[in-house]
């Protein structure tokens, strides 16, 4: 158990790294197990709390990983159980993406229903209709969902209600087996789709039109081990160029790739702040007042979701008074609490919240309900009034590698603190088994 303490009050200088995508190598790890010869080696992968947790997914259904310095291989020869449980399945939703590669190369999976989360409750029923019209057979019952087919999955045209990344990803990666062609209609656009696909198409899918609103899967007999490089995480970039505006800084994002930042990068030069793009990552820099703006969340390439709580921080630091508009999620204002406890002046209206930018944050004790969230109120406390103490730390460590080590880099006044050193040494422990990287070993 940790927490954070900042200080705020700093200019911040310098470079940062961005590390590969969560969310891009979540799917890319289930989809490991569809190589039925060979290895994966999947390079840039970060060390995160969800990368571990999918790790042991797969390690309980029997494949081999072997996880050092950012590097992941994956040996999926043979498949022992088909069954992931709850409790693996409830640490992270994301672990239902084994789902479909089970399906299609085994005819079988038994995983434990997701559940809702903080954000919302986050249905699984698109999934589930893409399995279905592609001959699944699926029942529901004891906290698991159940998927059975005889012989292969048969291709299917399937009309997503919501453009859903994860149902867009489990579908793409059922249907890479599957008897005939699939096409995904209303498919989620996120560059980790098209990540996942070029990651398949290596193993040897055939995979078209990933990226656009049409996907279509012509599926093959076999998927081989394949090398692959994750692609960096473009929400971890978005939280560090809000680090550099709100604290009126200068800051290089190296491996941020601006094509896939394009809402934030307009949203922060709508603001005032300026942005220099080159091959290598981005320069964040002002010192000038913001003004604010309005921002509305909405699939790739809309305003991404996951960088809604980092830009409310900022709208608090800006002139004047911006909407934020959640349309993703239905419950994603939870930070909106914790915020006021710094003297934020937010109020929230159903899906909207009304941010009066200019009032002085001031230090507190909060606790970060989840991941983004978390990254709020450290960019808050990075320019509020005193101290400020987060906890609720392990959210953050889902989604972000070292950030009080990748700030504090930058000249922020920021450190991580063991609550009860004892019950972090057990935690470190248990994680080392599954991961080693140079801090760590
Ligand atoms: C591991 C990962 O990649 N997580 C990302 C992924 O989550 P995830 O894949 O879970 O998000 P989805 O795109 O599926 O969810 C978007 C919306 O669709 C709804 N929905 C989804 C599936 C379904 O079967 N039925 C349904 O109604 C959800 O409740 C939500 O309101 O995309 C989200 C939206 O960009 C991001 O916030 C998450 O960081
Ligand atoms: C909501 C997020 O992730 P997940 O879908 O893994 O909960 C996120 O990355 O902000």
């Amino acid at each position: 158990m940790s927490k954070i303490i900042v200080r705020g009050g700093r200019r911040l200088s310098g470079r940062v790294r961005i590390h590969g995508a969560k969310n891009a190598v979540l799917p890319i790890i289930a989809a490991s197990i569809l190589g039925i010869d060979g290895e994966s080696v999947i390079y840039d992968a970060p060390l995160l709390d969800d990368v571990i947790v999918i790790n042991k997914v797969l390690e309980s259904l029997g494949v081999e990983v072997e996880y050092i310095n950012e590097t992941i291989r994956v040996n999926a020869q043979s498949i022992r159980t088909c069954e992931a449980s709850y409790e693996l399945v409830r640490k992270m939703r994301a672990s239902f993406l084994v789902m479909g590669p089970l399906l299609t190369r085994m005819g079988q999976a038994r995983i434990s229903l997701p559940g809702g989360c903080a954000i919302g409750t986050r249905p699984i029923d698109q999934h589930l209709k893409g399995f279905e019209a592609m001959g699944a057979e699926i029942e529901l019952g004891q906290g698991y969902i159940e998927a059975r087919v005889n012989g292969r999955l048969k291709g299917a045209k399937i009309y997503l209600d919501v453009a859903s990344v994860g149902a867009t990803e489990n579908i793409m990666m059922a249907a890479s087996l599957a008897e005939g062609t699939t096409t995904i209609e209303n498919a989620a656009k996120e560059p980790e789709i098209v990540d996942l696909a070029n990651y398949l198409n290596a193993m040897g899918a055939k995979i078209r039109g990933a990226g656009t609103g049409l996907i279509r899967i012509d599926g093959v007999e076999k998927l081989t081990g394949t090398v692959h490089t994750v692609i960096p995480d473009r929400i971890e970039a978005g939280t560090y160029m809000i680090a550099a505006a709100i604290t009126k800084s200068d800051v290089y994002i190296e491996g941020a790739i601006g094509d896939h930042l394009r809402p934030v990068i307009s949203k922060l030069q709508e603001m005032g702040v300026q942005i220099e793009e080159d091959e290598n990552g981005l320069r964040v820099f002002t010192d000038k007042p913001l003004r604010t703006v309005d921002v509305k969340t909405l699939p790739y390439p809309g305003f991404p979701t996951d960088m809604q709580s980092q830009m409310m921080a900022l709208l608090l630091t800006a002139d004047g008074t911006g909407i934020v508009t959640e349309t993703v999620f239905e419950n994603r204002f939870m930070h909106v609490e914790q915020l006021v406890n710094m003297n934020a002046q937010i109020k929230v209206d159903g899906r909207s919240a009304i941010i009066s930018g200019g009032s002085r944050l001031r230090g507190a004790k909060v606790c970060a309900t989840d991941l983004r969230a978390g990254a709020a109120l450290i960019l808050a406390a990075l320019v509020a009034e005193g101290e400020t103490e987060v906890t609720g730390i392990h959210h953050i460590d889902r989604g972000y590698v070292n950030i009080t080590d990748k700030l504090s880099g930058l000249g922020a006044d920021i450190q991580r603190l063991s609550i009860e050193p004892a019950a972090e040494e057990a935690e470190a422990e248990t994680i080392s088994i599954f991961a080693v990287s140079p801090s760590m070993a």
